[in-house]
């Protein structure tokens, strides 16, 4: 670029302001585009695409709640972020680095996701099976090496665990309490919450919730939550994201909702859901779309979770 011209020099200091106000960006999705594949790799055909160019950027220090119907794709993208999806470099960016290829984010603990059931895959014994066996909590929760000793001691604390609770007799509920301690024990800069507070109690959930925001504020991390339940969380979030037809339609500050220092955020969500509802009703139906898949993003939890929806299956007879 040639700076001779007033031109050059703009643009140059354009560049400049841009890159500044983006300093603080932790989360950065640049025209994302994904599409769940079949098992040859390939975009099931017929099958839209779930993103096809989502733009989203998340400051420093946010808490973000993420909102969106079933189906949204608010897990996806959680993943997506989280590393588990292959995707561009350059369309995922957490902490300046591509998630899915810069292994030391995760393995490194500085960015943590922490969603779904607590579960492997156990040749004979089935898929989704609940991760227990006859151990203790103790031994899961000691087993993570350089941990900060004051910090897994609150944890088990704020999360009410007992050591002594056998992993193959626990409820639900404790099983995830286990699991929370787990994801939350190194210090994460990032965090991805995917439905996570389902299965506790009232007070486990509250104390879980203000321990985050404990560490949003003294340590200036960044959590994204997604969740259906959202009672009692008024005063939790920075932010709120809604979530639908694989946009971001709404990303805006809390302070922006009247609604939250009202304890209104289920109505306000529910509005959202019923707008977008009508949007889609009101669209004209059967019209045929032709999709443009960009990558593949071949990641599956090594196995197919899909249907074949190919014209024949004359192979999986074989
Ligand atoms: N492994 C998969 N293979 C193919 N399609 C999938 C797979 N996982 C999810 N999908 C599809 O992607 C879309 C988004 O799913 P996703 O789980 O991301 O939504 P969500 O917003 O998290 O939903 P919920 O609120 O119900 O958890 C859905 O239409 C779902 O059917």
């Amino acid at each position: 670029m040639s700076l001779a011209n007033g031109e050059g020099v703009m643009e140059v200091e354009a560049a400049a302001a841009g890159d500044r106000s983006d300093d603080n960006v932790v989360i950065h999705l640049n025209d994302l585009h994904f599409t769940y594949c079949g098992p040859d790799g390939l975009p099931l055909r017929g099958t839209p695409p779930l993103f096809t160019g989502l733009d989203w950027k998340v400051e420093k220090g946010s808490r973000v709640l993420l909102i969106g119907a079933n189906g949204a794709g608010k897990t996806t993208v959680m993943k997506i972020m989280a590393g588990k999806h292959m995707v561009e470099r350059e369309q995922c960016k957490i902490l300046g680095e591509s998630p899915f290829h810069a292994t030391d984010l995760t393995s490194s603990g500085r960015l943590s996701y922490i969603g779904g059931t607590w579960q492997r895959d156990i040749a004979f014994a089935g898929y989704n099976i609940p991760l227990q066996g006859d151990f203790s909590a103790l031994k899961m929760i000691e087993g993570i090496q350089g941990v900060d000793k004051a910090r897994r001691e609150r944890l088990v604390k704020v999360l009410d665990i007992d050591p002594a609770w056998r992993m193959h007799t626990v409820s639900e509920g404790q099983r995830r309490r286990v699991q929370l301690c787990i994801g939350l024990l190194k210090e994460f800069e990032v965090l991805f919450l995917d439905e996570v507070t389902v299965d506790l109690d009232v007070l486990g959930r509250a104390d879980l919730m203000n321990f985050l925001r404990e560490e949003c504020e003294q340590r200036e991390c960044t959590i994204i939550y997604a969740t259906h339940i959202f009672d009692g969380l008024e005063a939790w979030p920075t932010h709120l994201a809604f979530f639908a037809d694989g946009e971001m339609k709404i990303n805006e500050p809390s302070s922006s909702f009247p609604e939250l220092a009202e304890g209104r955020l289920v109505n306000l969500v529910a509005a959202w859901l019923r707008d977008h509802e009508k949007e889609m009703e009101s669209r004209p139906k059967g019209q045929k779309r032709e999709f443009k898949y960009l990558s593949n993003n071949g990641w599956g939890s090594g196995r197919s979770n899909l249907t074949i929806k190919l014209s024949s299956n004359a192979v999986w007879r074989c």
